[in-house]
């Protein structure tokens, strides 16, 4: 049977400065699928999915969430229905604990304290809930802000270079908490620049070219395609075979 939708953004539109950024991109993530969205530096990934989870409202298209329009809908009110969000600048409150940290989103979204021992344990970090997210490793402070961002099970789950600023132990952790939450049904979309890694974990890429989407295919034909290998991977790509 065919997945169902779980985020479908059409013809999507956003202006920055005079200059379009965002070329009317279509795009659908279906529920258990890891949708990688990869490109060059500059290509619009950021942009697609702060108008995605409602960070930056587009200037033209729609934004559907299941059956629902959440086009004008603000990032808070996305985050309450289900849309969780990975953006690629570090975002853990710094001077709170981990267990803080968990408390004080779940508060925000959903009003009460949540659960953040069994948030912790989820993303192997149930030993540093007294810590200071600001002593936390690269890879840990990933971890936490997945487990914020799953807070509250979301259908959609938007990761914006999670892998940054990991090493590959990590990295492969935290592609395994991406692929757990997609066999459980979210939708997750995905950009990083650690090819390797992201096409590992994703089921379809799609490869965005100056705003627009340029390629979907899925990931061994992703990586062969020629617009993949001449306009993002280059000719020197050793770790793409
Ligand atoms: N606030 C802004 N004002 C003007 N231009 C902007 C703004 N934010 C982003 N841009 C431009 O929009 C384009 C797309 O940026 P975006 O960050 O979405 O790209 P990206 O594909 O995520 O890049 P990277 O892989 O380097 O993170 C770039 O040309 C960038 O300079």
């Amino acid at each position: 049977m065919a997945k169902r939708e779980a985020l479908e953004a059409k013809g999507l539109r956003v202006l920055r400065g005079g200059k379009v950024i965002l070329r009317d991109v279509d795009v659908t993530a279906h529920e258990g699928e890891v949708l990688g969205v990869l490109g060059p530096s500059g290509a619009g990934k950021s942009t697609l999915f702060r108008a995605l989870v409602g960070e930056r409202l587009p200037d033209a298209g729609t934004v559907r969430l299941g059956e629902r329009d959440v086009t004008q809908w603000p990032l808070w009110k996305r985050a309450r229905e289900g849309v969780g969000y990975i953006p690629q600048s570090p975002s853990v409150l710094w001077d709170l604990t981990v267990r803080e940290n968990l408390v004080a989103f779940h508060r925000i979204v959903h009003g009460t304290d949540g659960k953040p021992e069994e948030r912790a344990e989820a993303v192997g970090l149930d030993q540093r809930l007294d810590v200071r997210a600001g002593e936390l490793s690269g890879g840990e402070r990933r971890r936490l802000e997945f487990a914020r961002a799953t807070t509250g099970d979301p259908r959609v789950l938007v990761c914006d270079e999670p892998f940054s600023g990991i090493d590959p132990v990590g990295a492969a952790r935290l592609g395994e908490l991406l692929r757990a939450r997609a066999a459980h049904g979210t939708a997750v979309l995905l950009a990083d620049h650690h090819v390797e890694e992201a096409l590992s974990v994703c089921t379809r890429a799609i490869l965005l070219l100056d705003g627009a989407v340029a390629v979907s295919a899925a990931p061994d034909a992703f990586k062969e395609h020629p617009l993949v290998r001449g306009r993002y991977l280059g000719t020197f790509h050793p770790r793409v075979a």
